[in-house]
């Protein structure tokens, strides 16, 4: 495969080119796959399910069609991957973005049905998006979008079928315009049909917040197993959206120095640390870090090269790539992102013994919150925020910990062990189910 993700050209109005059969688009998949096979020879015995991580369950590809403010139809390309189904429903986020195709969406499935498992939560793995960019459409025009699309996949979707949660270019106000849609269309108000809700449609406390403050206790426990405490710590963040923002925070409520802070608009370095407070409020203002007067502005190659001892990637996949991989300077990347280090970058971290915290465990608070919310929808009984946090927490450090401990015994990066972990429960239940004689 190779170590480098073209960015395809967005697919706005008036596109007639379907991605996935393009052969330029980029290539997680290949990624995923790649990992599998890595863990394949772990497996013991269920090696011989282990090409069932490599065949995503059930694709789809809608259109999306709307009518524009200005009264033009327009049309947008739309997915959702239900990546493996045997330890119970699909679940994982909405991806709203102009480079989203069908081969990014299976390998964000596959992700999930590894994280899902490797958190031991009862879900399978799912993923969707829509091929937009929702930085160039009204509010309106992102509501019918949202509808159409949730209508186009309503009949695969569900409380118990496949439950969609946020991700990059979506929000709480996207769940909210999914969950009445799906209520429309079915008669049922079941509010456990998306999770990230609005507090008040059944959303959880803590949701919001859940991947980065996950991203944090990752980082910590690795910290602690290195010798490196966060308090004091020189951190750099790429992506300043939800999970960026988020993990950046508590790093700062809890001492550390955050040097470095990219997004899609700027690069800003201050050695002393960046107010992280001041970013946000910036950003909630502006939607950008473009502008911010608390740190100089920086060239990419620099950002590469910092010395730091926390490395946070939490923008987009295929971001550490093999070149990157040579020049960084951190002590521990704790991946906020799905994907961000290619295979080959991986091997070179490594080479270097620099710890890589890997997506499916260190980004899983999100999707662990996001379960405690569908336990409450179902129960119709909420949690405190306290109890929701300690939870987390809980489930986050027991990961971690025995991901940790097998690591050990194995001989085996953290990646490759919680793959284990994961590839083992998914296919042992693949086998105890059986296949229809
Ligand atoms: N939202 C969630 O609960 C979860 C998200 N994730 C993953 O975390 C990552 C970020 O997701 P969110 O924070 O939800 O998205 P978001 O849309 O809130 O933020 C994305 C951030 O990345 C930045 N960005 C985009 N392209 C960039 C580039 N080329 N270089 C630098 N920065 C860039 C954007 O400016 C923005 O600050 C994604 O990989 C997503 O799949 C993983 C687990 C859960
Ligand atoms: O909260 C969820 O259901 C899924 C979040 C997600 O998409 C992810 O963990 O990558």
């Amino acid at each position: 495969m190779t170590d480098t993700i073209p960015i395809p050209p967005p697919a706005e109005r008036g596109s007639s080119t379907l991605s996935f059969l393009n052969p330029a688009a980029p290539e997680p998949w290949a990624s995923f796959v790649e990992q599998i096979d890595r863990v394949t020879p772990y497996l013991g015995g269920l090696a011989r399910w282990a090409e069932t991580m490599k065949r995503p369950k059930r694709m789809m590809v809608v259109d999306v069609p709307i009518i524009r403010d200005d009264g033009s139809v327009a049309h947008y390309e739309g997915y959702r991957v239900q990546h493996n189904l045997s330890r119970g429903p699909g679940k994982g986020g909405t991806r709203y973005h102009p480079a989203v195709n069908l081969n990014e969406v299976m390998a964000l499935a596959g992700w999930m049905t590894v994280k899902n498992a490797a958190l031991n939560l009862p879900y399978g793995g799912a993923k969707g998006g829509v091929r937009i960019d929702p930085h160039l459409h009204s509010q309106g025009e992102l509501e019918r979008v949202t509808r159409r699309y949730t209508s186009e996949i309503g009949a695969f979707i569900g409380p118990d079928r496949d439950i969609p949660a946020p991700d990059v270019g979506t929000n709480e106000q996207t769940m909210a315009w999914m969950m009445d849609t799906y209520a429309m269309n079915t008669g049922v108000t079941a509010t456990g049909v998306v999770t990230g809700k609005p507090i008040p449609l059944g959303g959880s406390l803590g949701r919001h917040e859940a991947t980065g403050r996950g991203v944090f206790l990752a980082a910590r426990e690795a910290g602690r197993h290195r010798g490196i405490d966060p308090r004091g710590a020189r951190v750099a963040v790429q992506g300043f959206g939800n999970v960026g923002g988020m993990a950046a925070r508590m790093f700062f409520e809890a001492g550390s120095r955050v040097i470095a802070l990219q997004d899609h608009s700027a690069t800003l370095y201050r050695d002393a640390g960046i107010d992280v407070h001041a970013a946000l409020a910036h950003v909630a203002a502006h939607g950008r870090l473009e502008g911010f007067e608390g740190a100089e502005t920086i060239g990419d190659d620099d950002y590469w090269q910092l010395p730091m001892d926390f490395f946070v990637p939490a923008a987009l996949e295929g971001q550490l790539v093999a070149e990157r991989a040579r020049k960084l300077q951190a002590r521990i990347v704790v991946e906020g992102a799905n994907g961000p280090t290619t295979p080959a970058a991986d091997d070179i971290l490594q080479e270097r013994g620099i710890l890589v915290v890997p997506d499916v465990l260190a980004n899983a608070g999100g999707v662990a919150v996001s379960y405690f919310e569908w336990v409450q929808d179902f129960s119709s009984f909420f949690w405190t925020e306290e109890e929701i946090n300690q939870r987390l927490e809980r489930i986050m450090v027991g990961a971690f910990d025995s991901i940790w401990k097998l690591a050990a015994e194995r001989k085996t990066s953290l990646r490759t062990a919680t793959f284990i972990v994961a590839c083992q429960r998914v296919l042992a239940a693949r086998e105890q189910r059986g296949l229809y004689p």
